[in-house]
């Protein structure tokens, strides 16, 4: 099976090669081109535009940053739109609004083509090992079609109906973990200043009802403030906004979300976008020494 991939970010990258090693064709896009040399080296070949991948491929993805970026490969010059068409299909992956998913479908969808969200949990290392959980919806019989390639992609998909539903799956998702970052964050601030072995802290959390992967698998690193990225900060803050934007339409009140929405943007306002978003850990350190 062939498919297209837009977008060579740490996710994108990472199901590429997956995709790869598992015996899909693969070709790829990505706006800075040199970042398609890795994968090419690996056995893909490259699409010149986004446009120039859904021509070559049935079933194109695109795993972007953000909402600007998701909207810019559909729609701009040499964009999925110029080549999307009856028989054809793209599925969206990266993490947006529903209302940036809709507009996507109406642009696929006007041009014949068949549309597909899916934004997946799980980070960098779930991406390359196949272990994501996919969240899907759109057009039921793109999701049958592409089976085969979320098999490979994913531990688990989940078909939930109509288009803004994975986008609102998603959004709930990082929202919570976010929230649990930054709680987890200020707890080893307090347990440090309040005199106590933050690593002890770490031995007590993983054996009661709060342990987790997040805590178990970030907690150490965090210690010895190492933030090499799997997900960027950037992206998680931008999630809790977009989060704090779905609550705001339904008239859900988020406290604590709208606080650690807080914590995140005082992290990027420290140049920590960059860096995984376990670096608000720092954030939340600069502002005990503010007050
Ligand atoms: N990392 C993670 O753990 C996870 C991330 N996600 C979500 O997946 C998406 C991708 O994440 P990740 O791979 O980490 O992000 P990265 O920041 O590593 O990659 C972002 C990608 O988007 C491209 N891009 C950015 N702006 C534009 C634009 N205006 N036009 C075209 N392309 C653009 C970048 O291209 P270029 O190389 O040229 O900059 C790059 O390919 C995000 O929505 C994120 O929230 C979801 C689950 C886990
Ligand atoms: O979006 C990030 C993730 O780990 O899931």
């Amino acid at each position: 099976m062939e498919v297209g991939l837009l977008g060579l970010g740490i996710m994108g990258k990472a199901i590429s090669m997956n995709l790869l090693r598992n015996g899909f064709k693969v070709v790829v896009w990505n706006r800075t081109l040199s970042k398609c040399d890795e994968l090419v080296a690996h056995g893909a070949t490259v699409g010149k535009s986004p446009a120039e991948v859904v021509k070559k491929c049935k079933i194109t993805f695109g795993m972007l940053a953000d909402p600007p970026a998701a909207l810019s490969v559909v729609f701009d010059k040499g964009g999925v739109l110029e080549q999307i068409c009856p028989g054809k299909g793209y599925i969206d992956m990266s993490t947006v609004d529903p209302e940036t998913s809709a507009k996507i479908s109406e642009g696929v969808t006007s041009k014949g083509g068949v549309f597909l969200e899916a934004p997946v949990s799980g980070s960098k290392q779930p991406a390359e090992t196949g272990q994501l959980i996919i969240l899907t919806a759109g057009e039921k019989a793109l999701y049958d079609e592409a089976t085969p390639a979320l098999n490979v992609i994913g531990k688990k998909s989940f078909f939930l109906g109509q288009v803004g539903n994975g986008a609102k799956m998603k959004l709930v998702v990082n929202m919570i973990m976010g929230c649990v970052m930054n709680s987890f964050s200020e707890g080893l601030v307090l347990a440090e200043k309040s005199g106590l072995n933050p690593h002890t802290l770490l031995d007590v959390l993983d054996l009661g009802a709060v342990s987790s992967p997040l805590i178990r698998g970030k907690g150490p690193a965090m210690l010895q403030s190492n933030y090499s990225p799997a997900f960027p900060l950037k992206h998680q803050q931008k999630d809790i906004r977009l989060a704090l934007g779905l609550g705001d339409e339904n008239a859900i009140s988020m406290p604590i979300a709208a606080a650690a929405n807080e914590t995140f943007k005082k992290a990027r306002s420290l140049g920590l976008g960059d860096l995984d978003f376990s670096a608000v850990f720092e954030a939340v350190k600069d502002l005990q020494r503010l007050s």
